[in-house]
């Protein structure tokens, strides 16, 4: 079995991917997902999380304030690193659970949603990265009109990440979002076309 990890930056268009592929019959994980299930109520994760973070980062209804937690760990880099040491290795062995179901039912070929790709050192081993790229005024103007931001904002959330332009550069394969998804998605039918011919 081949596992693809599809990544990008914020807005980029991940989603717009992944949701294609699904309907084309693939199995898509989702670490994003994935890291929210990893510390809902009553999880082992969660209770680490307290232990570390203090009780501040719980809600009154048991479930993570994740605003509380963004504002310790975004602003502290030995918080940063003591939260990846907690959630990573949980997120690792639930993605790792989901693709070797995938394997056991047959899939031969599968992907995997890691937004984080290259900013993240995680154990999710892929075996290829098909990045899905929009150019840097594209990501901004997406970015505004769905979350509805203003530039200021908007450009903030995007310089958290690595810029999509270096993502690119370091891929193998991408994938322009930049016109209508109707372009993205024959790109994705030729590689999957490569990919089943191999
Ligand atoms: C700290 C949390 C609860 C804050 O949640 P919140 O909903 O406020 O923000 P969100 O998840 O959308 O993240 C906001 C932005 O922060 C950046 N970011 C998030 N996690 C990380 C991280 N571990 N390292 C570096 N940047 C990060 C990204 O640019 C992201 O777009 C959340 O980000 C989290 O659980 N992070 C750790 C999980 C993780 O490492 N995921 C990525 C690997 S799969
Ligand atoms: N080809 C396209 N043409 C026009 N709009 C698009 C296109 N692709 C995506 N969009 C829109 O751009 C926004 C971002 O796309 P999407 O949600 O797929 O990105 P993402 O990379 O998954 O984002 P995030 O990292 O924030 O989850 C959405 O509002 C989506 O509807």
């Amino acid at each position: 079995m081949k596992a693809i990890a599809i990544t990008g930056s914020i807005a980029t268009g991940k989603s717009t991917v992944s949701k294609y592929l699904i309907q084309q019959g693939y199995p898509v994980i989702d670490t994003d997902i994935i890291s929210r299930i990893v510390v809902e109520k009553g999880t082992v994760g969660l209770e680490r999380l307290k232990e570390n973070f203090g009780e501040d980062i719980i809600q009154a209804d048991g479930t993570l304030n994740r605003k509380a937690l963004s504002n310790i760990v975004f602003n502290d880099a030995a918080s940063k690193e003591k939260l990846n040491q907690i959630l990573h290795p949980l997120i690792s062995k639930e993605s790792k659970k989901r693709m070797k179901a995938y394997k056991e039912e047959g899939h031969s070929l599968i992907f995997v949603d890691i937004p984080l790709y290259y900013e993240v050192d995680i154990d999710i081993p892929t075996d290829a990265v098909w990045l899905v790229y929009v150019s840097p005024d594209i990501q901004l103007e997406r970015l505004m009109k769905r979350n509805l931001l203003g530039e200021e904002d908007a450009r903030q959330l995007i310089s958290n990440q690595i810029s999509i332009e270096d993502k690119a550069k370091w891929s193998e394969i991408v994938i322009d979002n930049s016109n209508t998804p109707e372009e993205t998605y024959k790109q994705i039918d030729q590689l999957l076309k490569a990919e089943n011919n191999k």
